[in-house]
C-alpha cells in the first residue's frame, strides 16, 4: 500500500515552445540522420547489382542503358551492406533513441523505400533474427528491470496525457483487469503466447536515476488509404473505426480515442503487436508477396515518476505531488513507394498504391519546404496536413524529437530508377535539421476517486479541530478558566485551519477553473474541429452523389453499349455462319475440280494412247500405200526405160523426139532451157477428180504460165492459213503450197510443196508432204 508523502519538489518545469525552425541557432539544431541498408539480391533471381560501395558511408548507384552509363553517388550517415546483422544496425541506428526516450526524449524512426526493400525486414525482423521493434522493447524492460511502477498507478488520460492515481484505485483496475482476462478463452491467449518470442540478448541502457519509477505504454496504428485506424482497437465483431487526429493542450498531435496500453512485459507488447500485425492490411504483389499496404506506427512511451522514496516494506511511496517524464518513439514502417506499370496493380490495390505515393510526396514536399525555409530563411507554409502521415509527426518536424530514417535499398539493377528518387529524397531529408528536443517534467497531483471524510459525526462532518465539552462550574474558577484558555486555544487553531482551507479551496477554485478553461478551450476546439469535419462530409456527400449520378449515367449507356454489343455479336455470328456455307461450299468446288482433274488426265491417257494407236495405224498404212506406189512407180519406170533407148552421141535430139509433142512438150521446147523438166513429179500429179486441193499461194505470186501448173480442178486458195478449219475440212484431201524466191542472180524459182492431208482421230488434220516441183527460170545467156 502506497502512502502520500509530506514531499514537495521543486519542478523542473520545461516549458515547450514552438520555434520555427530557421530562427534558431545552429548549436540547438541537428540534422536528421539518414543511414542506409542494403538488402541482398534474391538467390534465385539472375540479376545484377547496381550499387557499388565507395565507403562506409558513401554508395554509387551505377547503370548502363543504350551504352550510356549512369552513375551517381550519395553519403549517408553510415550505410549498412548486405552482410549487416540487424544487431548492428540496432546498436547504429536505435541505442542512442533508446537511451534518449529513457532520459524522456521524443524519437521518430522510420524506414523509406521502394516496394520489397527491406523496411518490414529491418523494423520487425524474424523471431529468431528480430529486428528494430523487438530489440527496443527487449532493452527497454532489460533496463528499467525492477523499477517498474505498479499497473494502472500511471494512467492515460485519454487526451494525450497522463495522471497519477492513489494506489486503491490502481488495485480496483488492476482487479477488473484480471475479471476481465479470465473471461478470455484460455485457447486464445495460448495461441497469442505462442508467438511472443523473439530472441533477446540481453541488452540495457544503463539508467541514470535510481529514484525513478517506469511504465510502458504501446499503441499501434496504421494509416491506410490516407485514414488512420487504430489496429489494437477492440473490434467486437466490428470493422475498424476512422480516428481523427488532434492536438493535445501542449500542441502535440495525437491519434484521438488510441488504445494505449500498459504492457509490464517485452512478451505481453509482442503479444499486442503481434495482434495489431494480423490486422494490418497486407497484401500481394508482382514485386513483394507480403506486401505492406499501409505505413504502420508502433508508438512506445515511457512514463517515468521521478523522486520517490521507499517505505520500510521496500515498496515506493507516490507523492502526493508527482513529477512526470513522457519520452516517447515512433517506430514507423512506411509502405513502400511503387510504380504501377511495374507492379501492375488495378482495383484496390491501385488505389492503395495510389495512396501510399500519394503520402510519401507529401512528406517528400514537407522536407523539400523545411529545407527551402532553412536555407533561404523564409517562411513558407509546410504542407503537414495534406496527408494524415505528415500531420501526425507534424511535432517532430518543428523540434519535438530527433528524426531518424532509413533507406532501404534493394540493388537489383531493376530498381535503378526507383531508387535514384528514393536516394535523391534521403540525401535532401539530411539537409533538413530539427530543433534538438528536450525532456519536459509535468506536475501531477495523484488522483483519488473514493474520497473519505476525516471525521464523521452524526450526519455533518468536520475538519476543524473540536472544542471540549466542558460542564459549567462556578466553585472551580480555576478549571473553568484553564478551559477557557483550551477553548480560546482551539478557537485560534480553528481559524487558522479556517484561513489555510480558505486559501486552499481559493486555490482549488482557481485550479478547477483554469481546468474549466482548458477544458473549454478544448471544447472549442473540438466544435471547430467537428464543424470542419462536418464540412468535409458534406462535401464528401455531395462528391458520393455526383458519382451515383455519374454511376447511373454511365449504367445506361453501359446498358445500351451492351445492347448494340449484343446486336453485332448477332451479326458476327450470322457472318460466321455465311463464311462457313462458303468454305463449305470452297471445299466441294475444290473436291470435285480435283475429281473433274482426274477425270480428264485418266481419259486425255486414254485418248492419246488411241491416238498413238490410230497413229501408227496410219502411218503403217500410208507406208503401205507409198510402198505400194514406190513399187507402181519402179514399174513404170522400168517400163520407161524399157521403152526410151539413148544413143550416147545424140542424146539432146534423142530426148526431144522421145518425148510427144505435146503443147506442153512444145512449150518446153520452146522455152528452151528455161525450165528443168521431170518426168517423175509429172507423172506424180494426181488427176483424180474427186480430190480438192488446197491451194496455198504466195499473197502476189508472179505468174508461171508453164507446164508445171498442177491440175487442181476442185480447189480453195488462200494465201494464208489463219485458221485451223483451212486445213481440217473433211472434203480437202490435198494440199499445195506455192512458193517463189528469187536466187542471188536474181532468177524466179517457183516451187510446189505437195502433200496429202490425212484426218486425224482427235478431229483435226495432218499434212504429210510428199512431193516438190521446182519451175526455174533462167536467161539463156547467163
Ligand atoms: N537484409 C535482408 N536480409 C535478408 N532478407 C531480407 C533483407 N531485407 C529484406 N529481406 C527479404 O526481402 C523480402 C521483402 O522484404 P520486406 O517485406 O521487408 O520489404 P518491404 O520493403 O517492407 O516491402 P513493402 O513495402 O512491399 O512492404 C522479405 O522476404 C525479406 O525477408
Amino acid at each position: 500500500m502506497f502512502a502520500a508523502s509530506k514531499f514537495t519538489p521543486t519542478p523542473r518545469k520545461l516549458k515547450r515552445e514552438k520555434t520555427t525552425v530557421s530562427t534558431s541557432s545552429d548549436s540547438e539544431m541537428e540534422p536528421v540522420r539518414v543511414y542506409c541498408r542494403l538488402r541482398p539480391i534474391a538467390e534465385n533471381a539472375e540479376v545484377e547489382s547496381c550499387v557499388k560501395l565507395i565507403s562506409p558511408q558513401e554508395l554509387c548507384l551505377m547503370c548502363e542503358s543504350k551504352g550510356m552509363r549512369k552513375e551517381v553517388c550519395y553519403k549517408f550517415r553510415h550505410v549498412f551492406t548486405a552482410y549487416a546483422t540487424q544487431k548492428e544496425v540496432f546498436d547504429h541506428v536505435a541505442y542512442p533513441v533508446l537511451s534518449d526516450l529513457l532520459q524522456g526524449k521524443n524519437g521518430l524512426l522510420f524506414t523509406y523505400g521502394i516496394t520489397g526493400s527491406g523496411k518490414t525486414y529491418t523494423l520487425t525482423g524474424e523471431q529468431n533474427n528480430p529486428g528494430i521493434m523487438p530489440r527496443c522493447i527487449d532493452t527497454i524492460f532489460n533496463s528499467i528491470g525492477d523499477l517498474q511502477a505498479p499497473k494502472f498507478v500511471i494512467k492515460s488520460d485519454k487526451m494525450n496525457g497522463f495522471e497519477v492515481q492513489s494506489e486503491e484505485d490502481a488495485m480496483q483496475d488492476r482487479m477488473a483487469e484480471v475479471r476481465s482476462k479470465s473471461r478470455t478463452p484460455r485457447s486464445n491467449r495460448k495461441l497469442n503466447a505462442e508467438k511472443n518470442h523473439y530472441s533477446n540478448d540481453g541488452t540495457k541502457i544503463p539508467l541514470l536515476n535510481e529514484t525513478t519509477l517506469y511504465a510502458v505504454f504501446v499503441s499501434y496504428v496504421e494509416i491506410y488509404n490516407n485514414n488512420v485506424y487504430d489496429l489494437l482497437d477492440e473490434l467486437n465483431g466490428r470493422t475498424l473505426q476512422n480516428k481523427i487526429l488532434r492536438e493535445d493542450s501542449q500542441k502535440n498531435m495525437y491519434v484521438n480515442g488510441v488504445v494505449e496500453v500498459e504492457v509490464k512485459s517485452a512478451e505481453e507488447a509482442f503479444e499486442l503487436f503481434n495482434a495489431g500485425q494480423k490486422r494490418k492490411r497486407m497484401g500481394w504483389t508482382i514485386l513483394n508477396a507480403e506486401s505492406s499496404r499501409s505505413h504502420s506506427i508502433f508508438n512506445i512511451r515511457v512514463v517515468q515518476l521521478e523522486q520517490i522514496s521507499w517505505n520500510d516494506k521496500g515498496k515506493p511511496v507516490i507523492p502526493e505531488k508527482n513529477l512526470l517524464t513522457i519520452g516517447q518513439l515512433n517506430l514507423v514502417d512506411l509502405a513502400g513507394s511503387e510504380r504501377t506499370n511495374r507492379t501492375q496493380n488495378t482495383g484496390t490495390r491501385l488505389k492503395e498504391a495510389s495512396s501510399i505515393n500519394n503520402s510519401l510526396m507529401t512528406l517528400r514536399t514537407c522536407m523539400t519546404i523545411l529545407r527551402e525555409n532553412q536555407q533561404a530563411k523564409s517562411n513558407k507554409m509546410v504542407p503537414y496536413r495534406d496527408s494524415r502521415l505528415t500531420y501526425l509527426f507534424k511535432n517532430y518536424f518543428e523540434g519535438d524529437g530527433s528524426i531518424q530514417m532509413i533507406v532501404c535499398v534493394n540493388p537489383s539493377v531493376n530498381d535503378f530508377e526507383e531508387n535514384l528518387h528514393v536516394m535523391k529524397f534521403a540525401e535532401l531529408s539530411q539537409d533538413v535539421k530539427i530543433m534538438k528536443s528536450e525532456p519536459r517534467t509535468l506536475v501531477k497531483k495523484t488522483i483519488t476517486k473514493n474520497f473519505t471524510p476525516a471525521r464523521v459525526k452524526g450526519n455533518r462532518f468536520t475538519i476543524l479541530p473540536e472544542i471540549p465539552i466542558c460542564k459549567f462550574d462556578t466553585n472551580n474558577m480555576d478549571e473553568m478558566g484553564s478551559y477557557i484558555d483550551k477553548v480560546l486555544e482551539i478557537l485560534k487553531q480553528r481559524e487558522a485551519k479556517s484561513k489555510s482551507l480558505d486559501k486552499e479551496i481559493t486555490k482549488s477554485t482557481d485550479d478547477f477553473r483554469k481546468r474549466l478553461v482548458e477544458i473549454n478551450q478544448e471544447n472549442v476546439l473540438s466544435k471547430n474541429e467537428i464543424r470542419s469535419l462536418k464540412q468535409i462530409v458534406n462535401k464528401q456527400r455531395q462528391k458520393t452523389n455526383n458519382l451515383e449520378i455519374k454511376i447511373r449515367d454511365f449504367e445506361v449507356t453501359n446498358g445500351e453499349l451492351v445492347g448494340k454489343q449484343e446486336e453485332l455479336q448477332n451479326v458476327i455470328r450470322s457472318l460466321h455462319n455465311v463464311i462457313d456455307e462458303k468454305d463449305l461450299r470452297l471445299n466441294q468446288n475444290i473436291l470435285e475440280k480435283e475429281k473433274t482433274k482426274q477425270k480428264i488426265a485418266l481419259v486425255s491417257e486414254k485418248m492419246s494412247q488411241e491416238f498413238d494407236a490410230n497413229l501408227k495405224k496410219q502411218r503403217d498404212h500410208l507406208h503401205a500405200v507409198n510402198r505400194a506406189k514406190e513399187i507402181q512407180l519402179r514399174k513404170v519406170r522400168e517400163i520407161l526405160n524399157s521403152e526410151v533407148v539413148i544413143p550416147s552421141s545424140e542424146s539432146s535430139s534423142k530426148v526431144e523426139s522421145v518425148v510427144p509433142q505435146t503443147p506442153r512438150s512444145q512449150m518446153l521446147d520452146n522455152q528452151s532451157r528455161r525450165n528443168v523438166v521431170y518426168s517423175t513429179p509429172r507423172r506424180r500429179r494426181s488427176k483424180s477428180v474427186g480430190e480438192v486441193w488446197l491451194e496455198h499461194n504466195s499473197v502476189k505470186p508472179v505468174p508461171l504460165g508453164t507446164v508445171m501448173q498442177p491440175s487442181m480442178k476442185k480447189r480453195k486458195s488462200v494465201t494464208k492459213l489463219t485458221k485451223a478449219t483451212d486445213i481440217t475440212n473433211p472434203k480437202q484431201s490435198k494440199y499445195c503450197l506455192l512458193a517463189q524466191e528469187q536466187d542471188t542472180d536474181g532468177e524466179v524459182e517457183t516451187k510446189l510443196y505437195k502433200a496429202d492431208i490425212v484426218s486425224t482421230c482427235g478431229g483435226g488434220a495432218q499434212v504429210i508432204f510428199n512431193d516438190v516441183e521446182r519451175l526455174r527460170q533462167e536467161s539463156p545467156t547467163s
